[in-house]
């Protein structure tokens, strides 16, 4: 479980998680030392359908240190939504193990609640309740475990304070836009302190430049936070701008075609964008996906 620090309204530089990784070659994996937040080992997954089976997934190995943002891309159709609903213990494996720390999340197809209980998931459509206020919201999960009100209602301010919705706690999900709305579920998905928060295309919904605000947001609460997080995105750009790492699948079934450390400074702004470095990592990996052709 991570350390939730108090939430500022100015930004907090990150704390330099870099050196806990080995940066060295374009499949670098992290050096065996660091603590591990995410460990996936031999995930395979196939659907059976009436029409027959769907192989999603293939051998899947990737291990995700403890605050580190891995960024998860690939062809439509690839299998990143299937290894995201896997990791979140909502899908069973065919095949393969995860483990959350050193402790078994999925073991021979069996899951175990209690380490899923502590993750975050964000998905593309914020899923408010639309008759709570988006204090009542994000106090959700802490209310299902039993937390007082007056110690979940000041939890749940603090998180609006910390995704910029200070001011529209009583407000309800109608009165917000569809950025603010995604900033809600990021702080409902935080309430927990999860050890490990999954996104599968949640700024996907958005017009262009709300995304960009949003990317910088994420870049500032997952500074502040230091969770461990895994983000689905169509976006090569997107991916490269968030991560330590980008994971780029392969056609169906997916399996890992390559692991490639992000070395770009942080906290990263819009002018980073603009740099030769971001630009060659976005063209390689765009390359690599052109291949498939
Ligand atoms: N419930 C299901 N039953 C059968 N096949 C499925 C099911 N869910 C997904 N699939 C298939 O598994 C493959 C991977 O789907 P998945 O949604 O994981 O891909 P994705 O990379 O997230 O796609 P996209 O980028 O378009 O969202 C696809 O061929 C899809 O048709």
């Amino acid at each position: 479980m991570t350390t939730q620090q108090t939430p500022t309204a100015t930004w907090t530089p990150p704390p330099v998680r870099r050196d806990e990784f080995d940066a060295s070659g374009d499949t670098a994996e992290p050096v065996g030392s660091r603590a591990v937040g995410l460990r996936v080992a031999g995930v395979d997954k196939t659907y059976t359908t009436r029409r027959g089976d769907v192989h999603a997934l293939s051998d899947i190995d990737l291990e995700v240190g403890r605050g580190e943002f891995v960024s998860l891309v690939g062809r439509s159709g690839c299998g990143k939504t299937t290894l995201l609903r896997v990791l979140s213990g909502l899908l069973a494996p065919t095949a393969g193990t995860v483990e959350a720390g050193d402790r078994p999340a999925w073991v021979a197809g069996r899951r175990d609640d209690a380490v899923f209980a502590e993750f975050g998931l964000v998905f593309q459509e914020a899923n408010l309740f639309p008759w709570f206020t988006v204090v009542d919201n994000v106090a959700l999960p802490l209310k299902l475990r039993g937390v007082g009100k007056a110690e979940r209602r000041a939890r749940a301010t603090e998180l609006c304070a910390t995704v910029g919705l200070t001011g529209f706690e009583d407000s309800y999900p109608r009165e917000l836009s569809g950025g603010m709305r995604q900033r809600a579920a990021i702080a409902r998905a935080l309430a927990c302190d999860p050890s490990v928060l999954l996104m599968d295309e949640p700024f996907g919904a958005l017009d262009a430049m709300t995304r960009d605000r949003m990317n910088l947001e994420l870049q500032q609460i997952h500074a502040v936070s230091g969770t461990t997080v895994v983000f689905v995105t169509h976006s090569i750009s997107e991916a490269v701008f968030l991560a330590d790492r980008v994971v780029l699948l392969t056609p169906r079934p997916g399996r890992i075609r390559s692991v490639t450390p992000i070395d770009l400074p942080r906290p990263r702004t819009v002018e980073v964008e603009a740099t030769a470095e971001f630009g060659e990592l976005v063209v390689g990996l765009r390359r690599q996906l052109d291949e498939e052709d």
